[in-house]
């Protein structure tokens, strides 16, 4: 099956000062597209205490029709990062915790693709199960060398998608670039993926957000070429 073709992010770019504007305007009158995928109380939850949300300019705004794409995982594994280096094709690190979600539109030739990340705090953790139902595929996010953390990781993800057993999971095992990173055998080990990909489309794939500015990795565009082609195949 042929791979699309990538071009550069058309919605990323410019998007950060226009944060509280957008902001503001997915508190106090619902976003078009979060509207139909996030309930009220998370947004309340996130402007009551708050917290940082960015609701990126999506080029569909409106229309409703978007591919969406549900990314978790724990609280600095790297979600951020990897979405923005998704969408700009360079690397950048995110610098504060999600407070709340944040979406991300990312453009391929052939599609556009909705990332919803919701922050991966204890406190936000009973919202992400509310999301399953409405998306095309699951991206998992662990930091490989959060040793300590990874069976909490591989708990959360099996509770995840136990009732749904063919929604496509695509697992990053990030941070590779850290000194006792474990390596994809041992996460997929660790998280038991064994257990869980039987009847289901299962990826594992270990990026690294390495450094600020410089041209994404191959296998993060690999992840990319391959979410694309996974949210393709799911319409
Ligand atoms: N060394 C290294 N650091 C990374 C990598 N990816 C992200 N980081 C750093 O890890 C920290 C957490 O990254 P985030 O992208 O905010 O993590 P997150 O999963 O979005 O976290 P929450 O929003 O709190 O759920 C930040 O300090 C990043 O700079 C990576 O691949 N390697
Ligand atoms: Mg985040």
């Amino acid at each position: 099956m042929a791979r699309p073709a990538l071009l550069p992010c058309t919605c990323a770019a410019g998007a950060e000062h226009r944060l509280h504007r957008e902001v503001a305007f997915a508190v106090l009158s619902p976003h078009p597209l979060l509207s139909s995928v996030i309930p009220p109380g998370l947004l309340s939850v996130a402007h009551a205490r708050g917290a940082w949300l960015s609701v990126l300019p999506l080029a569909s705004q409106g229309t409703g029709h978007g591919k969406q794409i549900l990314v978790l995982g724990l609280d600095g594994a790297g979600k951020t990062s990897v979405l923005h280096s998704l969408a700009t094709n360079h690397v950048k690190r995110s610098m504060a915790p999600t407070e709340g979600f944040n979406a991300i539109c990312v453009n391929t030739e052939e599609l556009q693709m909705e990332f919803l990340e919701i922050g991966g705090s204890e406190s936000l953790r009973s919202y992400w199960k509310m999301y399953l139902p409405k998306v095309l595929l699951l991206i998992y996010v662990v930091d490989s060398a959060d040793h300590a953390r990874l069976p909490v990781a591989k708990q959360l993800l099996h509770q995840l998608i136990q009732n749904n057993s063919t929604l496509p999971v695509v697992v990053l095992a990030n941070k590779q670039d850290l000194e006792g990173a474990y390596c994809i055998t041992d996460i997929h080990d660790a998280l038991a993926l064994s257990d869980i990909g039987d009847n289901r489309k299962m990826f594992l794939i270990g990026t690294h957000v390495a450094e600020d500015g410089s041209e994404i990795s191959s296998n993060m565009k690999d992840a990319k070429e391959l979410i694309a082609q996974l949210v393709l195949e799911a319409q």
